[in-house]
């Protein structure tokens, strides 16, 4: 079971249904002192992870923290969800005159140069040729930037972006440049995720020790020293470099053979629409089971099928397990064994392949199996690969490479000047480069490519990303308003994604399913609709259309091809992954099989 406490908080019925009455939060309740501590601690990190777009009044914070005992990343991640960030007053446009003034003193911002006012005088002062004595020689230089770049506006009237023309599979090739693939991590609450990615990122040496020191020293005043690796991933998710606040926290890191994106999905309250977004992106995924006494099985009751089944339904073939906390089980051969069996009949029986399957025993919190090996006096019994290695072993998927561009749209935001607009997002297929137009649907708008951000090591600035990669798009010619999270970036020209309003779609249930109204997700992106249609019972093995006729329920865990509408017309295309919510729930998730007008 999680730590939460429940009360006054919106959660999903299907959140809080485990939990006992008696740990309810009376909201009049005197705090003790080492909780009001806790609190002013847990307030002051919210603060700062929610940062300027969100106002949260203190009572609010102070709530959530109580309920998600003091859990700095559920927290945050709850009230990403209630409250909507203020968006950022209706600023003017900056003038291009603006522009080019703070374009000039942006590298002087430091130095005490001229007023903005002392620039526009001097802009003037030297038009009318006037007397320019009044004014600094500093004030001259920077003022003479400006000018010029004004001066430029007005010659150029907007700056084209100039494409390279380069065969960018041809220049893929020569950089030989490591494979690169993202894993979702999934697993029941509790069973170690963040932990294990936690290891895993100080083992690789993406973090440093001195940040894990600073962790440690900061879990432990809390009482919760075993916290500290999860943190590392909870902390840095909302500080990430490229200041993208995304709910599915990305990190990297490199192997000898492949640079690898995690994305993991923080928090478990309404996890799975998270965790659809992260599968949405990944080639394969690791599933985290807690070996320890009872764990794995109360997991099994709880999220560890649906995740499975999610992952499956989602269309993600390959699964690396991780058999955790083998140090509670004092790596209880036995027990691995056990867990093995019992979690690969699952498997099979949903549909995977068993050679798709690589069972690891681990310890996130020792870091045993993880990046080295454990001691042979631990498991002398086990010779199979570390996580890392069969990481390493996960199938790199092959690039898309001459298929038509498609990016999901992970993140949008604005930036200052020089980039006012810019996208993030996974290349699902085919290249793109500078200067190359996209058009960007729903909206059925163009933007040009005025330079990218490739992913990995720090975001150098390249000519080109293809397939595979995450890179942010710096954009112009195109007005912010056209562009959401969940959007696809298409090539206008070369079969651009259409936008439908109808698919076929073959689900695996969750829940019974009828004709009925549903929120249809597609990675971020999600539309209410409706069930309209109950098409046909599938054969769970073999995928085939069954012989029943009038098909009036879909009983969970059966297949079925069933017909969605949607209430606004989406870029959608076979084979989709695609999940259908009622109230809260995942009913059932599938693979577009069809799509109608
Ligand atoms: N003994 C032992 N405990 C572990 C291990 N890995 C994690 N834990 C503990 O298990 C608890 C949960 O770990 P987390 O990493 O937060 O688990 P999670 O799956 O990310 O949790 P949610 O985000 O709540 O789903 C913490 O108290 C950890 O210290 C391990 O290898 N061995």
């Amino acid at each position: 079971m999680s730590n939460r406490r429940v009360k006054d908080i919106a959660y999903d019925a299907d959140d809080v249904e485990d939990y006992d009455d008696d740990d309810d939060y009376a909201q009049d309740e005197e705090l003790s002192p080492e909780d009001q501590e806790q609190m002013r601690q847990g307030k002051i990190k919210v603060r700062e992870a929610l940062g300027n777009a969100y106002s949260v009044p203190d009572r609010e914070i102070e709530d959530a923290l109580w309920n998600y005992y003091y859990d700095i990343s559920k927290t945050v991640s709850y009230l990403k969800d209630q409250f909507q960030p203020v968006r950022p007053k209706q600023q003017k446009q900056p003038s291009r005159f603006d522009q080019a003034v703070a374009a000039v003193q942006a590298p002087q911002a430091k130095k005490s140069g001229p007023s903005p006012d002392d620039v526009v005088e001097q802009a003037q002062t030297k038009g009318k040729k006037g007397n320019t004595e009044k004014h600094s020689k500093k004030a001259d230089e920077s003022a003479g930037g400006a000018v010029q770049a004004v001066a430029d506006l007005s010659v150029q009237d907007a700056p084209k972006v100039k494409s390279k023309n380069l065969d960018v599979i041809a220049e893929f090739k020569k950089s030989n440049m490591k494979n690169t693939a993202s894993f979702v991590v999934v697993g029941h609450i509790d069973h170690g995720k963040s932990t294990l990615m936690g290891r895993l990122l100080l083992d690789l040496q993406v973090i440093n020790q001195r940040t894990i020191d600073k962790l440690r020293k900061e879990a432990d005043t809390i009482g919760k020293s075993s916290f500290a690796l999860a943190w590392i991933m909870d902390q840095t998710s909302d500080e990430r470099s490229r200041g993208v606040t995304v709910d599915v926290a990305t990190h990297a890191f490199e192997t000898a053979k492949t640079r690898f994106t995690i994305l993991d999905a923080p928090g478990h309250r309404d996890f799975v629409p998270n965790m659809i977004a992260g599968t949405s992106q990944a080639d394969f995924a690791i599933l985290v089971l807690d070996a320890s006494p009872d764990s794995f099985e109360s997991g099994l009751r709880g999220q560890t099928k649906e995740h499975a089944l999610l992952l499956r339904a989602l269309g993600v073939a390959r699964v690396v397990v991780a058999v955790n906390k083998m140090d509670a089980v004092a790596w209880d051969r036995a027990r691995f064994e056990d867990v093995h069996q019992q979690m690969k009949a699952f498997f099979v029986t949903a549909g995977f392949s068993a050679a798709n399957l690589t069972f690891v025993p681990c310890a996130g919190l020792t870091g045993d199996n993880i990046v080295r090996a454990a001691p042979k006096e631990t498991a002398s019994w086990y010779e199979g690969p570390t996580l890392v290695n069969a990481l390493d072993d996960a199938e790199p998927a092959e690039r898309s490479l001459e298929k038509p561009l498609r990016m999901s749209v992970a993140d949008v935001f604005r930036g200052g000047v020089t980039n006012p607009l810019s996208i993030t997002g996974r290349i699902d297929a085919g290249t793109l480069q500078v200067g190359d137009q996209i058009l960007v649907q729903p909206a059925g708008e163009t933007a040009v490519i005025k330079g990218i951000e490739a992913d990995g090591e720090g975001e150098t600035s390249a000519d080109w990303a293809v397939a595979g990669m995450l890179p942010v798009l710096h954009l112009a010619e195109i007005d912010p308003v056209h562009l959401r999270v969940g959007d696809v970036v298409c090539s206008p020209t070369n079969s651009p994604i259409r936008n439908v309003r109808a698919l076929e779609v073959k689900i695996l249930a969750f829940e019974h399913v009828l004709p009925q109204l549903v929120d249809v997700h597609r990675g971020r992106m999600h539309v209410p609709g409706r069930v309209s249609e109950l098409l046909a019972v599938l054969d769970a093995k073999t995928g085939l259309e069954g012989k029943k006729k009038k098909l009036r329920v879909v009983q969970p865990g059966s297949m079925a091809k069933v017909r969605v509408e949607l209430e606004r017309a989406l870029p959608l295309e076979i084979p989709g992954r695609l999940v259908l919510r009622a109230e809260g729930k995942t009913i059932a998730a599938g693979l577009i099989d069809a799509v109608v007008g």
